[in-house]
């Protein structure tokens, strides 16, 4: 599986350019952190390959997952997973329940709280299943929304500052852990970060001006 972004151009409806010439592929099990000032268009890059993008932009080029573009594609058919710096969970659902709420259709009746179950054993969480997320940790959040997401078994991951909620430690403890777990879901990941602290080792950096970075990175 790869994420390939072709010649992309994003514009604001009043002309403004925010990018172009974005030329990048993600392979699957690897990370691309995305960096830029604040403005500059990382949430919006998002959003394109997600399908979210409002109607004040206006998208040029291309973008394909495992070489099928996504352009035009609705959103719920991309089967992209996203991960936002808060997390997002149903308050009104326990952890196991917010986990089951992710698995496919074809997933059915007891199943479902079975694989949510065995998906909490393995973050070591099964004692919290019935807990609500209010009355969890920032960090067990963390873990459940990742699971979360993963569970849906989605074909590209997008991660918008998934670590800026965290405290320090837990900040690298996560970051190690994720992309363990991106690795192991074998998909592609784009990830946006203001901090270069959050670059997991071994994951690519694209730095802006996107255009140059791409062009260095090739010419590497
Ligand atoms: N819904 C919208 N309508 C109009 N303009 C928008 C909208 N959302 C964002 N923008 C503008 O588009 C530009 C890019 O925004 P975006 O949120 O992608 O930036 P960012 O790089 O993610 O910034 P930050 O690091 O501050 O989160 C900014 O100029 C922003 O003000």
């Amino acid at each position: 599986m790869s994420l390939c972004l072709e010649n992309l151009a994003i514009r604001k409806s009043s002309g403004e350019v925010l990018f172009s010439s974005l030329n990048m592929r993600v392979e699957k099990g690897e990370v691309l952190c995305l960096m830029g000032p604040s403005g500059c268009g990382k949430s919006t890059l998002l959003d394109a390959v997600a399908g979210h993008l409002s109607d004040e932009f206006e998208y040029f080029g291309s973008i394909k997952l495992n070489g099928i573009k996504l352009d035009g594609m609705a959103a719920h058919k991309r089967e992209v997973g996203i991960l936002f710096q808060d997390d997002l969970l149903f308050p009104h659902l326990s952890v196991w329940e917010n986990l089951a709420f992710a698995l496919p259709d074809t997933i059915k009746g007891a199943e479902r709280k079975e694989r949510a179950m065995q998906a909490l054993k393995n973050i070591s969480l099964a004692q919290l299943a019935n807990s609500f997320p209010d009355q969890i940790s920032g960090g067990q959040r963390a873990r459940v929304s990742l699971t979360r997401m993963l569970l849906a078994k989605p074909k590209v991951a997008l991660l918008d500052e998934p670590f800026s909620k965290l405290d320090k430690t837990l900040r690298s403890q996560f970051r190690d852990w994720v992309v363990e777990q991106l690795k192991e879901a074998q998909i592609p990941a784009l990830m946006v970060t203001h901090d270069l602290e959050d670059i997991p080792q071994g994951s690519q950096l694209l730095n802006w001006p996107w255009h140059a970075a791409q062009q260095e990175r090739q010419h590497a």
